[in-house]
């Protein structure tokens, strides 16, 4: 399994202000190069934080693109993903609807009446080892490449991408550097989670790019 993780940030390291508040960071050409890493994916990955905080869609937004992976025998959008312990994403949220297959990867602690709402309201619940905080990024991502996922993008927050390192699950990074400050402590940054005091992820930088006001950063994760 290929891991690309994605995000937009501020030259602070936030993801979004300490109201947790989707916000425009990056601009058109950004989004424009979002829409073609989306496109390269087999499926599209976040945490339930960023379902709550965000309601994202995850699809293409250039039909051009879907038609290419049409023609290619591939389904039209990447799959959905939301890393969900314990069944928190609303039955309506726009990830549910039609336009992609979405899996919910949820621990065994879900009731069984949630697993139900969220299956009718057009979701695939898989269940993977976890408890009622984190589910195992490991197992979910095992569970992932049963269901046919060669190539996985991480698009968030802060609490999910910390967890892939930390799982050691991650091969590339981008970061869209928007030129703007947000602050706060509470703020969610690139990652959160608990944080390293040991062993920290290297990583080696592959490209940089101007776009929009920004920079995007890629690099390649270190095999130590
Ligand atoms: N700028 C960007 O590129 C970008 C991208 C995505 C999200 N965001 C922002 O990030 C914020 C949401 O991020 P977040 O960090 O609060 O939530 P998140 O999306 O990272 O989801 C975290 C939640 O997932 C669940 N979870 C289950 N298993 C887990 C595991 N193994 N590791 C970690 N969490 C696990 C927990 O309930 C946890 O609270 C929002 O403000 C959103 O706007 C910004
Ligand atoms: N590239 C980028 N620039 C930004 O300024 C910003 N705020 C995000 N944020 C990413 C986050 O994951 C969003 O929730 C999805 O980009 C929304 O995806 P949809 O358009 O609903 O499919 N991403």
């Amino acid at each position: 399994m290929h891991v690309v993780v994605n995000a937009a940030q501020s030259v602070d390291g936030k993801l979004a202000t300490r109201r947790r508040e989707q916000l425009r960071i990056s601009g058109t050409e950004d989004f424009d190069r979002v829409d073609r890493v989306r496109a390269a994916a087999d499926a599209v990955l976040v945490g339930v934080g960023t379902v709550i905080a965000d309601d994202p869609h995850l699809t293409l937004d250039e039909e051009d693109r879907r038609v290419e992976r049409l023609r290619n025998g591939r389904p039209g959008n990447p799959a959905r993903v939301v890393v969900d312990s314990t069944g928190r994403t609303p039955t309506d949220a726009r990830i549910l609807d039609d336009a992609a297959a979405t899996y919910l990867l949820v621990a065994a602690s879900t009731p069984a009446a949630r697993r139900e709402a969220l299956e009718a309201a057009g979701a695939e619940v898989v269940t993977v080892e976890g408890d009622g905080e984190h589910v195992d990024l490991g197992a979910g991502i095992g569970a992932l490449a049963e269901r046919g996922v060669d190539r996985l993008m991480v698009e968030g927050g802060g609490e999910i991408i910390y967890s892939c390192f930390d799982a050691g699950v991650v091969d590339e990074l981008h970061v869209y550097v928007g030129s703007m400050v947000i602050g706060g402590r509470d703020a969610p940054t690139l990652a959160d989670g608990e944080g390293f005091t040991e062993s920290f992820p290297r990583l080696d930088l592959t490209g940089t790019e101007r776009l929009d006001d920004g920079i995007v950063l890629s690099y390649e994760v270190g095999s130590d």
